[in-house]
């Protein structure tokens, strides 16, 4: 019992390694609820300490250095309370493991800071049994004046016997497991087998995990880390970024169109794909087939959750004399994976059924269970009443705010590889493709022409035929089971594409790509109606200018303005040629002679910056600025100074602000999210959606002066993707690309935001009508201001202390409180 207990402290104890992460002390620790609990950042990682003890005595495989009872007494001595009977026991068990073996034999060596150890950190023996490595299979050992160069092991570690820098071994390694598991892995094996296996209930074999409580835990997370890590390191090699493109059909073909032979050019670079559960890409398209079945089926009429609970009868039945359903995660996820299909077919297999409440009469026991316990109403703002509502809040935290907890349970159901999610009917994603964009999907209907049934749309098609991935052919639907489709999405922005999407969600047995051209038995040609509408574009040009080449290069201009808003390049539609990019024309802006003189009229404050700034831009030396001030102060001021100077050299500085006002007043300025073309929904991984070859990234390649103002009314992400979006471009991983950015701004000026606020309508429609001018006035435009929000001038003329006093009620007493002070606040109208 003592052993079991313990047996996390019993593992630390003997381990070789001590575990290694960037733990987030914020959440680390019980914390009051009880659940330990941490937070890593970055890689899970196992330490290997160099040979000889630190001032601390020896610690980890430092201990295995002496013989048994000198290894007890110094454990002893680093935890007196140990029991000395299991310790003995411990080291009996583990006394042929290759790595004590190993670590035992420097033990008799005086000089150990003259020794090293090369440890063999992919153990690639027998790994579909279970067989222990010997000891010359993990590590060699040199003595002083061996060659170090002479490598034994293709991947290893060398342990200096003085060298202060700690060794870390990755979760991939073989050597991992034992090295941190000496429990599980007495005789040093490599843990590197099937962990579904490991976790399987086998009548009459002894399985340890399903003994060591706590531990199983704790390395069943450990090894759904592991997993993870390696998966996510995956999508991290850049050669695989590479596959995983956004748009990688579509950016390919571009790119040749443009002579771009360099596909990583090609299009935004793109972090995790659709196959990675929980990607944005994934939660993108798993909504839009659950929209799909909206779309076809209506509106789900009820959302069902499923807890566990873990005092299940079928779980508490299965757990070993004196074990809590804790200590079996894996019982706990098996049952609840059974349930939950058993419920799915109670649901799907019903032609019908009912969610009933029980009786409250015949029933009032299990009607209050079910109220308290499983029914969920929209509450809070929706329903102030509802009975979980206490204090104004939602007792159940609902609705609740995203996170991604690994409990012990969910890890060991990912583990077995359970389905995270199914649909029923599925749904099947549909590839959308412009003729020869793509070699298999669309083009292969042909394969329709004898047996497709001539009224479906496209998107019907699964309905009544299966799609061979192999052959890459569409079969008659045998089976009754049915499968959705759904087109995959296409932006506007993608125009041909797009339009393609239109036509087929709408055009029946259409049987090749020039019969969806086809209507009314005219067959229209690509770009026929572009023709048209560039002679309409054009007449709104022909007032301002009467040469027609002129013309015909500002329409382009024009039409090229919005395709690059919408991320897309105008070389790519096949237009006549448009001789003035944005980037020569962004040369040419020019700048305000006036504004080359402000300078002789800076402040000391503002030339400091000016000039420091303006030496980075002469240098080259990227660096970012930050210009803070509160309004009026003449940052704006400094700007135009700045640009102006940049420009009358022939270079080239971006202006762009937050608001339109702001970037109004900036010479040739734009907004932000127009000039770096930020997309609207933003996430911690989003990219401007400008391509690597498009004028905008020209643009920003050639600038070098970047300015934005009011930044600090932005959202962080957007500069963040502004800041990726310029190391991609620049292929320069400093901040900005490497870019002299100057930011600019005034936090004083941005309004506090108060969650769940609720706006004093009278108040909201009282400074509206005074905005507008409504409002009745006196002696031309003042207003009477209703007693109740004004403070009368008082004679002592301490009104302003009147006003502190309302609005903060016993200040001294409460000005160390965060929430008296976060609920109390004077605005003023002088920034
Ligand atoms: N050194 C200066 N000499 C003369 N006038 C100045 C100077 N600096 C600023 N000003 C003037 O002060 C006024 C306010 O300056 P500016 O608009 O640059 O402030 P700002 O800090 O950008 O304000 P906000 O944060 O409200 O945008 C402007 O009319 C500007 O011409």
């Amino acid at each position: 019992m003592y052993f079991q207990k313990h047996i996390r402290y019993f593992n630390s104890y003997f381990s070789f390694t001590s575990f290694g992460v960037s733990i987030d002390h914020h959440l680390a620790s019980a914390r009051g609820n009880g659940v330990y609990c941490f937070k890593a950042h970055g890689q899970i990682y196992q330490r290997l300490d160099k040979l000889v003890a630190g001032g601390r005595g020896p610690r980890h495989m430092q201990l295995y250095f002496y013989d048994t009872n000198e290894i007890i007494a110094n454990r002893v001595k680093r935890s007196p309370k140990l029991d000395t009977t299991l310790i003995r026991l411990i080291l009996e068990i583990v006394q042929d493991n290759p790595y004590v073996l190993v670590f035992r034999n420097l033990g008799s060596v005086s000089n150990i800071a003259e020794y090293s150890i090369e440890l063999n950190i992919s153990i690639s023996i027998d790994q579909r049994r279970y067989k222990a490595p010997r000891m010359d299979q993990v590590a060699a050992i040199w003595v002083d004046g061996n060659d170090p160069q002479q490598q034994r092991f293709s991947r290893r570690i060398i342990i200096y016997g003085s060298e202060d820098r700690p060794h870390y071994v990755r979760v991939y390694r073989g050597c991992y497991d034992p090295l941190a598991y000496p429990l599980f892995f007495p005789d040093g094996e490599t843990g590197w087998e099937d962990k579904k296996i490991e976790y399987q209930i086998r009548e009459g074999q002894f399985n340890v995990f399903f003994h060591a409580g706590w531990l199983f835990q704790q390395f069943a997370v450990d090894m759904y880390v592991k997993v993870e890590s390696m998966r996510l390191d995956w999508y991290v090699k850049p050669a695989h970024q590479d596959i995983i493109r956004a748009n990688l059909y579509k950016g390919l073909l571009d790119t040749h169109a443009v002579g771009e032979a360099d596909a990583s050019k090609a299009s935004l670079r793109v972090v995790l794909s659709k196959d990675f559960p929980g990607s944005d890409r994934d939660v993108q398209a798993r909504f839009m087939d659950a929209m799909t079945l909206v779309t076809r089926y209506g509106m789900p009429d009820f959302f069902i959750t499923m807890t566990r609970n873990p005092y299940w009868d079928e779980i508490v039945a299965e757990l070993l004399p004196r074990q809590t359903p804790q200590d079996r995660p894996d019982i706990v996820a098996r049952v609840y994976h059974a349930k939950l299909l058993d419920l799915r077919d109670f649901l799907l297999k019903r032609s019908s059924w009912q969610a009933k409440l029980p009786h409250m009469k015949k029933y009032p026991e299990l009607h209050k269970l079910v109220c308290k316990h499983m029914m969920h109403s929209p509450c809070r703002i929706l329903n102030k009443d509802y009975p979980c509502m206490v204090d104004g809040e939602c007792r159940f935290r609902y609705p609740r705010q995203d996170s991604r907890m690994i409990t012990a349970i969910e890890v060991v159901y990912r583990l077995y590889a359970f389905k995270l999610y199914t649909m029923s009917p599925p749904v099947l994603q549909m590839q959308v493709h412009l003729e020869g964009m793509h070699m298999v999907a669309y083009k292969s209907t042909d394969n329709l022409n004898n047996n497709r049934p001539c009224s479906s749309l496209y998107r019907e098609y699964p309905e009544h035929f299966t799609w061979n991935k192999l052959k890459k052919v569409w079969k008659p639907r045998k089976a009754k089971r049915i499968q959705i489709g759904r087109l995959v999405y296409a932006n506007p922005a993608e125009g041909k594409r797009c339009y393609l999407r239109i036509i087929l969600n709408h055009v029946r047995g259409a049987t090749s790509y020039k019969n969806l051209r086809t209507w009314s038995d005219v067959t229209y040609e690509t770009f026929r109606s572009m023709d048209n509408h560039l002679d309409s574009m054009s007449k709104d040009f022909c007032c301002t200018c009467d040469n027609s080449l002129r013309i015909e290069q500002m329409v382009l201009r024009d039409i090229s303005y919005h395709l690059t808003s919408m991320g897309k390049d105008i070389r790519h539609y096949g237009l006549l040629e448009l001789h003035e990019t944005k980037f020569t024309e962004e040369l040419n802006l020019g700048f305000d002679e006036d504004h080359l003189k402000i300078v002789d009229t800076l402040i000391a404050e503002q030339m400091a910056g000016y000039d420091e700034i303006l030496d980075h831009v002469l240098k080259n030396k990227g660096h970012v600025f930050f210009v803070d001030g509160p309004g009026g102060t003449g940052k704006t001021y400094l700007y135009k100074a700045l640009i102006a100077k940049v420009r009358s050299m022939d270079l080239i500085a971006v202006a762009t602000a937050t608001s339109g006002i702001a970037a109004f007043i900036m010479p040739s300025g734009r907004t932000a999210h127009s000039g770096f073309q930020i997309q609207i929904k933003l996430s911690g991984t989003t990219m401007c959606s400008f391509t690597k070859q498009s004028g905008t990234a020209e643009l920003l390649r050639r600038a070098t002066l970047i300015v934005w103002d009011e930044v600090a009314m932005t959202k962080r992400q957007a500069v963040e993707a502004l800041d990726r979006s310029l190391q991609d471009i620049m292929g320069y991983e400093k901040p900005f690309g490497g870019k002299v950015t100057l930011f600019g701004g005034d936090f004083r000026q941005v309004l506090p935001v108060v969650p769940h606020a609720e706006a004093d309508v009278w108040f909201a429609d009282y400074l509206l009508k005074i905005g507008n001018g409504t409002e009745e006035a006196f002696d031309g435009d003042y207003v009477w201001l209703p007693d109740d929000i004004s403070i009368q001038n008082h004679p002592e003329d301490d009104s302003i202390d009147i006003l502190i006093d309302r609005e903060f009620p016993d200040l001294v007493a409460n000005c160390t409180s965060a929430t008296y002070m976060r609920e109390h606040a004077i605005l003023s109208t002088r920034n």
